[in-house]
C-alpha cells in the first residue's frame, strides 16, 4: 500500500509540472516582447489558408512559403519567413505568457487543447481547399518522424503521416464547425476593381449615348417631306371662294 502511495506521488510529480503553483497566465503581459502582446487575427488565418505549398526545404522552422511553418507560426501569416515574427499557433502560445507559453509546460494549461484543436481545424480546411496528393508531403529531409512515410510517434497502432494528412469529415469520422474568415482585398486588387468598374461605366454611358444619337438620326432621316397637316385640304376648302383676279 505504501509503495502504491509513493508511486502515485511520484506519478503526480512527473505529470504535474506546475507542482507548487497554479497554472500561470499573464496574457499580453510580456512587456519585453511587444509583438506577442496580441492574439492572431481572423485575417491571419485567412492569409495562411492561401499558402499553397504544404512545406518547403529545409522543412524546418525557417521554411519560407510553407503552410506548415506558417500555421505553426514561424513566418508571417502570408508565408513570408521572418525570424523575428511569431504568428498564429506560436503567437497564441506566447500571448498566454505563462504556463501555456513554455514548450515543456504548455499542455498543462487547458487552453492548449482549444489552441491545438483549432490549429488542426485550420489544417483540415487547408486540405479541403488545396486537395493535395501525397507527393506534396516531404519524402525525406524533414525532421525525424515528419517524412510522409514515417510513423507518427507515439500513436499506436502505427500510422504514417501520409495516412493522417487527410480531411477529417471524409476519412477520420469527425468535422470542425468553423466560420472561416474571407481574405481582405489588397490595395492593388481594390485599384484594379475600381478601374474595371470605371471602364464598364464609361462603356455603358458611351453605348447609351450612341443609341440615343442613332435613334434621333434615324428619326430625322425618316421624316416625311409633307406632314399630315399638309396632305389633306380642310373640309371647307370647296366653299372658299376662289380668289378673283380683281382680289389679287
Ligand atoms: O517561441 C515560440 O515560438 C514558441 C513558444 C512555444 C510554446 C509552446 O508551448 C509551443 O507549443 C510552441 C511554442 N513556440
Amino acid at each position: 500500500m505504501q509503495q502504491a502511495v509513493e508511486d502515485y506521488d511520484a506519478l503526480g510529480t512527473i505529470c504535474n509540472s506546475t507542482e507548487g503553483g497554479p497554472i500561470r497566465r499573464n496574457p499580453a503581459g510580456n512587456v519585453a516582447r511587444p509583438m506577442v502582446q496580441r492574439l492572431p487575427e481572423p485575417q491571419d488565418v485567412a492569409l495562411c489558408l492561401e499558402v499553397g505549398l504544404f512545406d518547403t526545404p529545409p522543412f524546418f522552422s525557417n521554411s519560407a512559403d510553407s503552410f506548415r511553418n506558417t500555421v505553426e507560426g514561424y513566418s508571417n501569416p502570408s508565408g513570408k519567413y521572418d525570424p523575428a515574427v511569431r504568428s498564429l499557433h506560436n503567437l497564441a502560445h506566447l500571448f498566454l505568457n505563462g504556463t501555456g507559453g513554455q514548450t515543456h509546460l504548455s499542455p498543462n494549461d487547458p487552453i492548449f487543447v482549444l489552441l491545438h484543436t483549432f490549429t488542426d481545424a485550420v489544417f483540415d480546411e487547408w486540405l479541403r481547399r488545396h486537395n493535395p496528393d501525397n507527393s506534396t508531403y516531404p519524402l525525406e529531409n524533414a525532421p525525424i518522424g515528419h517524412n510522409r512515410q514515417y510513423n507518427m510517434v507515439p500513436f499506436w497502432p502505427p500510422v504514417t503521416n501520409n495516412e493522417m494528412f487527410v480531411t477529417a469529415p471524409e476519412n477520420l469520422g469527425y468535422s470542425y464547425e468553423v466560420q472561416w474568415p474571407s481574405r481582405a482585398l489588397h490595395v492593388t486588387e481594390i485599384i484594379t476593381i475600381a478601374i474595371v468598374a470605371a471602364l464598364i461605366l464609361v462603356a455603358v454611358i458611351f453605348a447609351g449615348t450612341s443609341c440615343v444619337v442613332y435613334a434621333k438620326r434615324q428619326d430625322e432621316l425618316h421624316q416625311p417631306l409633307l406632314t399630315d397637316r399638309h396632305l389633306t385640304y380642310s373640309d371647307d376648302y370647296d366653299s372658299i371662294p376662289a380668289p378673283s383676279q380683281s382680289d389679287v
